[in-house]
């Protein structure tokens, strides 16, 4: 399961010329779909906290995660095995998570755990939300120039009114027997939306693959860097662009050491429009999917993904 090593390409969020950048990052997204993004703002003594928050909650007896289990808002915990990214592997991803979503016209539908157990989990939370949310738009009017449109694309077709942008914490327990069997930390998928970051803690596990169809799948290991982001190319953003931008597959590999990671999934606002931008089609290269809903789309792949019923 040994994969190659990938020499991911380096955006800097801090560099001046936001051209050159934009530039930088149209390539990254072309060839792999995946980048670091670094001297992003935000301090290591926030991102340490939230990793020592989220060990501390997934550390917590199951019967109380299992109090705020995943709600129909997609918010909450999720336990070992709910989750089947790769519905040809029958079995569920060795791993648990918490999903942490927008407060909506002054509704927080978040479930949060007892104070009394983790008193600085909530606020913690909160203060990473705002940060990472700002990052991520500044990111996004930075792809708008990389797909040769105005900065403010994103804002003017809606899709940031009210984003459905969710922080994920994910913990792999990891298993001292490393069974063949197909099991992985988290199995091969691409993200649905448009775009992801994440944070590691330096266990390796996170593998791509660059060319989902060729027999056999050539799996590249993406090594932690101290301080960067990685990000990805969603499914959204890969209609949005008819392909030009590839929202890559990847893994998490089953390994005998925990793993820790925060990942913040910025998606479309539910009823925005995605559909093929009129740079990326023409008369021999034709709209390869249909516009969607966003909230439609992101519905349907996750009732597939936590096999609920309609
Ligand atoms: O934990 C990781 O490194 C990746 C997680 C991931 O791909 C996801 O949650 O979509
Ligand atoms: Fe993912």
């Amino acid at each position: 399961m040994e994969g190659e090593t990938l020499n991911l390409p380096f955006i800097d969020l801090s560099a001046p010329d936001r051209i050159s950048t934009a530039k930088l990052i149209r390539q990254a997204c072309l060839d792999h779909g995946f980048f670091y993004l670094i001297n992003h703002g935000i301090d290591d003594g926030i991102l340490k906290r939230v990793f020592e928050e989220s060990r501390s909650f997934f550390c917590l007896p199951l019967q109380e995660k299992m109090k705020i289990e995943r709600n129909s808002e997609h918010r909450g915990y999720t336990p070992l095995y709910s989750e089947t990214l790769d519905p040809s592997v029958s079995k569920g991803d060795l791993k648990e998570s918490f999903y942490i979503g927008p407060v909506e016209a002054q509704i927080d539908r978040n479930q949060w755990p007892p104070q009394e157990f983790l008193p600085h989990w909530r606020s913690t939370m909160e203060c990473y939300y705002e940060k990472i949310l700002n990052v991520g738009k500044i990111l996004l009017s930075l792809i708008a120039l990389a797909l040769n449109l105005d900065e403010d694309f994103f804002e003017k077709v809606g899709a940031l009114t009210s984003p459905m942008a969710f922080i994920r914490l994910l913990h792999y327990p990891g298993s001292p027997t490393i069974s063949e069997d197909g099991s992985y930390g988290a199995s091969a998928h691409s993200d649905y939306g448009m775009i992801t970051l994440l944070a590691t803690d330096g266990v390796r596990g996170l593998q791509i693959c660059r060319e989902k169809d060729n027999i056999p799948q050539i799996w590249e290991d993406v090594n932690h860097v101290e301080g960067a982001f990685i990000v990805n190319v969603g499914d959204m953003l890969e209609r949005w662009t008819n392909c030009l931008f590839r929202s890559t597959l990847h893994r998490v590999l089953m390994t005998a050491q925990e793993r820790f990671s925060i990942a913040f999934f910025l998606d479309p606002n539910s009823d925005c429009i995605v559909e093929c931008l009129k740079s990326c089609c023409s008369e021999t290269s034709p709209p390869r999917f249909p516009p969607i809903r966003s909230g439609d789309y992101l519905r349907e792949r996750l009732r597939v993904t936590y096999s609920e019923k309609v």
